[in-house]
């Protein structure tokens, strides 16, 4: 006895959703599958024309443990506004088969014209064939008379087997369905419990499965006896993920751009030599007079004296100067150059004036009073301060706000240099009850405002990272959030140009409405390197790279990664702010460049220093509650104590929901995350533990007494 196949029927019509009994076409296509002897009685629901509930039920049915051979959705497939079944079944079709469509159109223009206003879709998703028919019975009847015939084969190789196995395999999957172990019961299963559920999403509990029996189905976008118990993502500890983000996090491109204000910031990326000396000439140090000091007082010659002043040089384009008339002196400024002969300067506080020319207007003749001038003396040689050809900045390097590195390098002319190009980065608020926190209109239900994208867009743009505000993405219709993801892939839309990496916040837990991860898997393609983290706050966590081909537009300069990296945050506030200092500034810090500089060769480079928040050690200035479970990364306020230099951390609230992740004012006045490992009691007062700075750190007058 073969194993029938298992088909599904989708309802598509608002008017059939809200009155199921109005629905004819259930009872028109049932006998046409019947007829064929190779199907089982199909199971059926109703959904109103609405795109989230027609991708619920296909993942369902197509993508957990009791998937079914075929989906057969009828309705919503016309030019109608709010025909979109073809919109919400395409994305979900991994493998398309016009073939089906082709035999579907040809047929019924036999029976009438209009059959060119259909807008059918016909493919595969994972192992269940999926077609769309016409909404109405004769139509829907029509169309699947077309193409019945070739059904079972395309569900056979569709399902991957070749069709002995997939029948041993049928079995299994018909007597586990029967919950009966042998398998001469399974003619007997019985056919109720693919029973008529009204799918409004409130499934009648099958019969058969009682809750413990009820597949732990890796698809909590299912109804409510499919969802998630248990998350199939592995927790991992923070030390496991900060290495997996490097890991994937690509080595950063080279471009070269002019030395200029906006070079602060970036990492350099190949050594850069001095093409000048600095200076370029023997410079004098002070102002005063330039003289030629005897090589050693040791031949009793001392620069103490009456001199004639022999001509005046300023640090100003420096034409050749006359050389210095022995026992005469030279008047010069600060930084000018020395006359050829001249070998030192001194200072203008070392000589009184002895004379004045006839016309009282200059300087006749200056008496020095230093009389242990040593030749060099108060004179900068050429290259003294950077030599020509040295290495005045290396690859790794930070040019760093304060100057020094600019410096170097306009000193010695340097007109361009290479450096890693900094990431863009996109950041998108997710979830329906999300409200721009500048809307004026009053919140209702259970409306909050979008403070994450403020947040993390103020905090990214003070790291000195461009950023690209992705707006909000609603939770339904899922397609929503694919569509914002795909096009900050891309550079389209609110994404002018486009990202290196998407950080995007909420829609990661364990809800029915958590639909990042599924998307990015199955929408985009994506690959999730870990989905949960042992950390507190910040436990979903998710990190995943997608495979981006560039356009054919995309810029030669920049030219395009592989791929993109995408940090799906936590939605609630404090572990969103929490996450994005953890985890996506390392990643920044690494596209930045900085894991090239020396010291980030070390075992651990995910830990190198120079990649994420600076570590420190910190006394406790009180008790901070410990998680038994997770590590908690607690705000606090670190200051240096003038008393005795150490750092000192203050919880920024640790009482109650001080710290609760909902809670983005327990990072209101924080420069640190206190890290506390999970454990029983507290940690206590006057104990030193590491913690991440986040913001500078002021002297203060704390002192714990322990
Ligand atoms: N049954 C379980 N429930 C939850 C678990 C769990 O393990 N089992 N994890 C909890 C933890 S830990 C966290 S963190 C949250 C993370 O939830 P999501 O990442 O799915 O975030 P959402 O559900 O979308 O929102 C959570 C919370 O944050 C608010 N939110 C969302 N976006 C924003 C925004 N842009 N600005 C301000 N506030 C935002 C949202 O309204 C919710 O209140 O899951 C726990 N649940
Ligand atoms: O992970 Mo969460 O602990 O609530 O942020
Ligand atoms: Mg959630």
């Amino acid at each position: 006895m073969e194993a029938k196949l298992k088909a599904a029927i989708l309802i598509v019509s608002d008017t059939a959703s809200k009155d199921p009994a109005s629905d004819k076409v259930v009872d028109a296509l049932t006998p046409i599958l019947a007829a064929e002897g190779k199907w089982e009685p199909p199971a059926f629901r109703i959904v109103p024309d609405d795109v989230f509930q027609i991708q619920q039920s296909i993942y369902e049915w197509a993508d957990s443990p009791n998937w079914y051979n075929l989906i057969l959705l009828s309705g919503g497939t016309g030019f109608a506004v709010k025909d979109n079944t073809p919109e919400a079944v395409s994305p979900l079709i991994q493998r398309h088969a016009p073939g089906l469509v082709h035999g579907m159109i040809a047929a019924s223009l036999k029976v009438t014209p209009f059959a060119m206003m259909a807008r059918p879709v016909a493919g595969v998703r994972n192992k269940t064939l999926i077609i769309t028919l016409p909404g109405s019975p004769k139509g829907a009847m029509e169309n699947l008379d077309a193409v019945v015939k070739l059904l079972p084969h395309a569900c056979l190789q569709s399902a991957g087997a070749n069709s002995r196995d997939l029948h041993a395999g049928g079995v299994k999957k018909l007597e586990s369905e029967a919950g009966v172990g042998d398998h001469q019961h399974h003619h007997h299963h019985n056919h109720h419990h693919h029973g008529h559920d009204h799918g409004h999403g409130h499934k009648a509990p099958k019969a058969h499965t009682s809750p413990s029996e009820r597949p732990q189905s890796n698809d909590p976008s299912a109804g409510p006896n499919r969802r998630y118990r248990t998350s199939p993502y592995p927790m991992l500890s923070v030390d496991e993920a900060l290495r997996r983000i490097n890991e994937h996090t690509p080595e950063p491109e080279v471009v070269e751009v002019p030395v200029t204000t906006a070079l602060i910031g970036s990492v350099i990326a190949e050594d850069v030599y001095a093409a000048e000396a600095v200076p370029a000439y023997r410079a004098s140090i002070v102002d005063g007079y330039a003289v030629i000091a005897p090589e050693s007082s040791a031949a009793g010659q001392s620069t103490k004296g009456i001199f004639p002043v022999a001509s005046i040089t300023h640090a100003n384009v420096g034409g050749n100067l006359e050389p210095l008339q022995p026992g005469t002196i030279a008047r010069i400024t600060t930084g000018a150059p020395l006359p050829p002969n001249a070998n030192a300067v001194v200072m203008v506080e070392d000589t009184t004036l002895d004379s004045c020319t006839p016309d009282g207007k200059e300087e006749a003749t200056v008496e020095i009073l230093a009389e242990d001038i040593e030749p060099g003396e108060n004179v900068r040689e050429p290259g003294s301060d950077v030599m020509l050809g040295a290495k005045i900045v290396a690859r790794g390097d930070l040019i760093s706000p304060v100057g020094g590195e600019i410096g170097l390098l306009a000193s010695t002319g340097t007109r361009t240099v290479k450096v890693f190009r900094k990431p863009r980065v996109g950041v998108l608020s997710t979830g329906d009850e999300l409200v721009e926190h500048s809307d004026p209109r009053p919140l209702t239900g259970g409306q909050i405002r979008d403070s994450n994208r403020p947040s993390l867009l103020s905090c990214l743009n003070s790291w000195g990272f461009e950023t690209v505000d992705l707006g909000i993405a609603r939770d339904t219709p899922a397609s929503e959030l694919e569509h914002a993801l795909r096009d900050s892939l891309r550079g389209v839309g609110r994404a002018s140009a486009s990202v290196d990496v998407i950080i995007t916040t909420g829609g990661v837990s364990m809800g029915e409405l958590d639909l990042l991860k599924p998307t990015i898997e199955r929408s985009l393609g994506g690959t999730i390197h870990f989905g949960r983290v042992s950390m507190k706050p910040g436990k979903p966590t998710t990190f995943a790279t997608v495979p981006f081909k560039p356009t054919g537009d995309a810029t030669s300069s920049q030219q395009e990664r592989q791929s993109k990296l995408i940090f799906s945050l936590p939605g609630n506030p404090a572990s969103a702010l929490v996450t994005l200092n953890l985890f996506v500034l390392p990643s920044l810090h690494k596209l930045t460049g900085l894991g090239h500089s020396s010291q980030a060769l070390s075992s651990k480079p995910w830990l190198a220093p120079q990649l994420g928040l600076p570590r420190v050690a910190v006394v406790l200035t009180h008790h901070f509650p410990l998680d038994p479970m997770r590590t908690e990364y607690h705000r606090a306020v670190v200051t240096a104590s003038r008393s005795d230099g150490r750092l000192y951390a203050t919880s920024t609230g640790v009482e109650g929901a001080g710290q609760r992740s909902s809670k983005v004012g327990s990072l209101a006045k924080a420069n640190a995350l206190v890290v506390l490992r999970a454990g029983r009691g507290v940690g206590i007062k006057g104990e030193i533990v590491e913690a991440l700075l986040m913001g500078d750190v002021h002297g203060s007058d704390t002192r714990v007494i322990c």
